[in-house]
């Protein structure tokens, strides 16, 4: 078997959140700098009973629930307690685990010490101690990161110096080179694009402009679903509490408008937020970009071993501020550290130069973590903060968080109310440590959606048709079947989009 072993580094990791995700493409271009050959996999699209034949393979693998795997480990994570592996099973093999948690919960960073401790049982060989990063730590699960990954490499490049590089930190400011981006845009001129688009219309149009942005979009979405089944409209927003009380809960009920979807009691809704239209506005004219302008993305050629995650092949283009709103989060999610380390080498003003490099080197590290994490600054505040920075669409699109759907319980019985669902929602707010009022995105616009403006009938939709644009807020949503195992919510591939449409 030991001549048959893969000659590269295998990097696995399973995200709920995508911190994981996060560490492990750091782990993957810290391989690419120093010239080792890596691949870097989501553990569902990997096949784990062909583990045995790779040599060197890290896991980095977060805690979600009440100490459970996340979604995308599921399958792998059965294969591996399958009783008929032996603890040869994995001989041969060395591996490094890193994991992502809380040390607020009572099962701490447990999927990463039973995945350590299974391969270990299974003969693997560890490389390292296990990492474990913490969200309670002042600087978030970097603080651990980072010095597991320099021992990392310094064990590797150990037991193979031809194959592994040194321990030395790989950061661009140091090194004076920019990794190439992992996607690339192609711009089309108005005439090239399909007729059919341009006048498209109705939900069905809203349906296919949903799945372009998101299947093109480099950023993982839940499920990989993309395409909505259903669509919603809100009819009742009702606040539930007092003015002055200190919270605002809401009772939201909405029609379906179109296929009704059935659901259980333990479902969730899942809706995407809408992006406020100042903010994109604001985000386009700071990157100088043409919101008008037809847009495809695709995945670089540049070399296979770091693959550019879940791109889609899709071909038809898109405008410009559609794939935005729809798909990068710009107003409410925070960039992360690479994003720092990639906008130091587009800087122009010196002094933007040097703060970027600091945020972007271990020493920055720490108050990095206090100028953006615990601020919660959005992508759009801290492009705004060094203007002299003119970042590449290419990277905006690889760098900007991807729009997320948020889950919402539902509150409704589909036999008291056929044809409606319902949710509570508390809506999100709260002061940072620089006293900035901060909302949660997906409430605070549920909040603010107003029903009687909403009184559309389909035809009066379709009658919109020419003037169909994203100037409409939109949610796709979908129904997760909940089927509780012991405490937490297992999730199945039954999806279903809902979209309200305001005006
Ligand atoms: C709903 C939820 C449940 C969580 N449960 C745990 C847990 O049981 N144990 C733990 O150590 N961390 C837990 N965490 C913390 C996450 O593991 C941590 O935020 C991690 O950085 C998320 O990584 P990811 O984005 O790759 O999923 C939980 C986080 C959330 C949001």
């Amino acid at each position: 078997m030991t001549e048959t072993k893969s000659k590269r580094l295998l990097i696995l990791y399973a995200t709920q959140t995508g911190n994981a995700m996060d560490a492990a493409e750091r782990i993957g271009r810290e391989a690419e700098r120093g010239g080792c050959p890596a691949s870097l996999l989501s553990m569902d699209e990997y096949d784990v009973s062909l583990l045995p034949l790779e040599e060197t393979v890290v896991f980095v693998v977060s805690t979600t629930g009440q100490g459970d795997t996340p979604d995308s480990m599921k399958v792998c994570w059965r294969f591996l307690l399958q009783r008929n592996l032996n603890r040869h099973w994995l001989e041969g093999l060395h591996y490094a685990v890193f994991g992502l948690g809380d040390s607020g919960y009572q099962k701490y960073n447990f999927v990463a010490k039973k995945l350590d401790k299974r391969l270990s049982d299974l003969g693997a060989q560890a490389i390292v101690e296990r990492g474990l990063g913490d969200d309670q730590h002042p600087s978030g699960y970097e603080a651990a990161l980072d010095p597991w990954s320099s021992s990392l490499w310094r064990m590797l490049n150990q037991m193979n110096p031809k194959l592994f590089p040194d321990g030395r930190d790989y950061v661009i400011s140091d090194k004076k080179f920019l990794d190439l981006p992992k996607v690339q845009i192609r711009y089309h001129a108005a005439d090239e694009v399909n007729l059919q688009y341009l006048v498209g219309s109705g939900l069905s149009c809203t349906e296919t402009e949903i799945e372009k942005a998101r299947s093109m979009s480099p950023g993982r979405f839940s499920g990989r679903h993309t395409r909505p089944d259903c669509f919603l409209k809100l009819v009742k927003n009702h606040c539930l509490t007092k003015a002055g009380c200190g919270k605002d809960v809401r009772h939201l009920e909405f029609n379906f408008e179109s296929t009704a979807i059935e659901y259980d009691v333990g479902d969730v809704l899942e809706i995407l937020p809408g992006q406020d239209p100042e903010a994109v506005d604001a985000f386009l004219e700071r990157c100088h970009l043409d919101p008008e302008s037809f847009i495809t993305i695709h995945p670089t050629k540049q070399d296979n071993r770091i693959i550019a995650n879940g791109i889609s092949a899709s071909i038809v283009p898109i405008k410009l501020r559609t794939f935005v709103e729809l798909a990068m989060d710009i107003s409410s999610a925070s960039p992360r550290r690479y994003f720092f380390e990639v906008m130091s080498y587009f800087a122009t003003a010196e002094h933007e130069k040097e703060r970027l490099q600091y945020f972007a080197s271990a020493e920055g590290r720490d108050d990095l973590y206090q100028y953006n994490q615990k601020e919660r600054r959005s992508v759009l505040e801290v492009l705004q903060d060094f203007p002299s920075v003119q970042l590449p669409l290419e990277w905006l699109v690889q760098l900007v968080p991807p729009l997320k759907t948020r889950a919402f319980s539902i509150s409704s019985s589909p036999s008291a109310h056929p044809n409606q669902v319902h949710l509570t929602v508390n809506v999100v707010s709260w002061m940072t440590p620089f006293k900035r009022n901060r909302a949660g995105l997906c409430s605070m616009w549920l909040a603010n959606l107003d029903q009687e403006r909403f009184t559309l009938s389909p035809t009066t939709i379709a009658a919109c048709h020419p003037h169909w644009t994203w100037n409409w807020m939109c949610s796709i949503s979908w129904f997760c079947r909940g089927k509780s195992h012991s405490k937490s919510v297992y999730m199945d591939c039954s999806y279903h989009f809902l979209l309200w449409l305001p005006k």
